[in-house]
């Protein structure tokens, strides 16, 4: 039996980076890792194949919707290709889940669904709650509720920003007496995170969604100016504010068009950017993926468009 652990929590809580520092311990490296992205384009794949040799399977789209063709599918694709020695032994999966998903379906599925249950075995949930966004997306994201509902074990990131004492409290009143712990960009004790679950057998098959997200694709030939793209995005940041719950995504500055930047925004939250060495699969062109609700359509690329026009005659 396979053991299979699901890592979730609401857009941008982590969970990507929480994957890369785990993989980066030899103890943990053989381990298989499913990413599931909600978006147009895939990018925590090319985050994480960028960093460290795994096993990285993707499907955009909403996992928990489409649970019961893609995760079984994957998972015995995976398996079968592990018995032809086509791929490492790896010895656990990690599924990261979209940060929209309800873990309901994707739970429901890995338990029930006979070839998958035959083969591999739930071990544990383990759910990510940031500290500076937490409670408010606990609030107003019903997914984010049942993520921590369905949870093992809750590790509350960003504490070096916000207040993990308040994030823990908002957790506790969900599922009191659970496990949380603190960590900063996912330094947590791997054997922790991954212990035994005793992960309960929801009865939904169906999942259920805030209501009007959808994402927005920005794509670029062009390297962009450095000084208007962090003027849009803090210019998207303040005033989409609440409705950007997401962006993320490389960008081909003009300053340097060799290398891809990384940008990250939650909400009204801006991330420093970071660097990857090359672009992967060597396409230079920006791609930025915005998750939002009841944010114009077009209203991104023009505000884009303004701001570029704006510095290129400054
Ligand atoms: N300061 C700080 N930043 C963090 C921490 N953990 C993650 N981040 C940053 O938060 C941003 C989002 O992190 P990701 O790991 O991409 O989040 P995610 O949950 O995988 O995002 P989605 O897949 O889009 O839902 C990135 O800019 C990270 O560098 C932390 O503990 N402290």
């Amino acid at each position: 039996m396979i053991p299979v652990s699901v890592v979730t929590g609401f857009l941008g809580a982590g969970k990507t980076t929480l994957l890369r520092r785990v993989l980066s311990d030899p103890a943990w490296a053989d381990s298989a890792v499913v990413v599931n992205e909600f978006g147009e384009v895939a990018l925590d794949h090319e985050l994480l194949a960028a960093s460290e040799e795994v096993l990285v399977n993707v499907s955009t789209g909403c996992l928990c919707c489409l649970v019961r063709t893609d995760l079984g599918t994957t998972l015995m694709d995976l398996a079968r290709r592990r018995a032809a020695g086509e791929v490492p032994a790896y010895r656990r999966v990690l599924v990261e889940t979209s940060g929209l998903a309800d873990p309901a379906p994707i739970l429901h599925a890995l338990m029930t669904e006979a070839a998958v249950a035959e083969t591999h075995r739930l071990h544990s949930v383990v759910t990510l709650v940031d500290a500076v966004l937490g409670p408010v997306v606990l609030e107003r994201h019903p997914e984010a509720r049942w993520q921590v509902m369905l949870a093992d074990r809750v590790l509350v990131t960003k504490p070096d920003l916000g207040d993990a004492a308040a994030a823990e409290r908002a957790v506790q009143a969900l599922q009191p007496g659970l496990d949380v712990r603190a960590a900063e960009r996912g330094a947590a004790e791997p054997a922790w995170l991954f212990a035994p679950g005793e992960p309960a057998v929801p009865q939904e098959a169906v999942a259920r969604h805030s209501e009007g997200v959808g994402s927005i694709l920005i794509e670029r030939e062009a390297p962009v100016a450095a000084l208007a793209l962090t003027l849009w995005m803090q210019a998207l940041a303040e005033h989409a504010g609440a409705k950007l719950l997401r962006l993320k995504g490389l960008a081909a500055l003009a300053e340097e068009p060799a290398r891809p930047m990384v940008v990250h925004a939650v909400q009204h939250l801006v991330h420093p950017p970071e660097w990857l060495a090359e672009w992967p699969g060597g396409e230079r062109r920006t791609r930025i993926v915005l998750i939002g609700q009841g944010i114009p359509r077009h209203f991104p690329a023009r505000l884009l468009a303004a701001i570029e026009a704006e510095v290129a005659t400054a």
